[in-house]
């Protein structure tokens, strides 16, 4: 079971581009386990947040705690998958090797375990690169989860997989998250907002609209911006 890094505290966080504030003052806490899945309209902000979170990008101002830890001290203990899987010029298990050198070296078959929980253990020496979309997304989740991380990011990382391969993603997502992993999750896909969410953060304009228990954010959005983006009326 990996350690816990909640609760997750973001204050005042704002980060400019373009002389835009792009995030314009989140203050958000994340307390429970499970699945937080952030929604909200193109350009929002919901892709910086999360990379704010992974420590890929550096806010201008404000904190990020992760229980007791700071992003950069807390980078071990997180993974994060992309909307483009971003893989190694080397075959599939070549990929998980790279990944974690240790455990290739001492448990080779926890690699192949690995590869087979996301059903490519018969792709294992083929090239990464030559996978189709949805098998590298598998690939990188598998990747991912190698470090039994306590905070998992996905953006957008189901976006253009065919139905199967989001299912599937999304029985591991529930595995993990038995096995004490916190999901945060950003997706346009209302079905699998349904589908996985325990709560919902919806960001409009740099800011944290509204967080809600994902029950009551489908049935009745407290927020004007979210009423719209849930009925169609604003582009996602
Ligand atoms: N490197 C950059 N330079 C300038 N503007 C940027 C840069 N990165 C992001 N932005 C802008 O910041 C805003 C928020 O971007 P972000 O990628 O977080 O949106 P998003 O909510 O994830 O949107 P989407 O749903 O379309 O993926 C957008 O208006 C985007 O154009």
């Amino acid at each position: 079971m990996p350690d816990s890094l909640l609760p997750i505290r973001i204050s005042d966080l704002r980060l400019n581009k373009r002389d835009r504030a792009v995030l314009d003052g989140v203050d958000l806490t994340i307390e429970e386990p499970g699945i937080t899945v952030i929604m909200g309209p193109n350009g929002a902000g919901k892709s910086l947040l999360l990379r704010c979170l992974h420590g890929l990008i550096q806010p201008d101002h404000g904190q990020i705690t992760l229980g007791q830890l700071k992003v950069t001290d807390s980078r071990n203990q997180q993974a994060m998958v992309f909307q483009q899987p971003v893989l190694l010029r080397r075959t599939v298990l070549q990929n998980l090797a790279f990944a974690a050198p240790e455990m290739a070296r001492t448990e080779p078959k926890r690699l192949m375990q690995a590869l087979e929980s996301v059903l490519l253990a018969h792709l294992a020496d083929q090239p990464a690169r030559m996978l189709s979309g949805g098998e590298q997304q598998r690939l990188s989740l598998a990747r991912a989860l190698l470090g039994k991380p306590a905070l998992l990011l996905l953006d957008e990382a189901t976006a253009s997989l065919d139905p199967a391969s989001v299912l599937l993603i999304e029985s591991l997502l529930k595995t993990q998250i038995a096995r004490g992993t916190k999901v945060i999750l950003v997706s346009h896909d209302q079905g699998q907002a349904r589908r996985l969410a325990d709560e919902i953060v919806f960001i409009s304009n740099g800011q944290v609209a509204e967080q809600s228990p994902a029950d009551a954010f489908f049935a009745a959005p407290r927020t004007p911006v979210a009423k719209a983006y849930l009925a169609g009326e604003i582009p996602c």
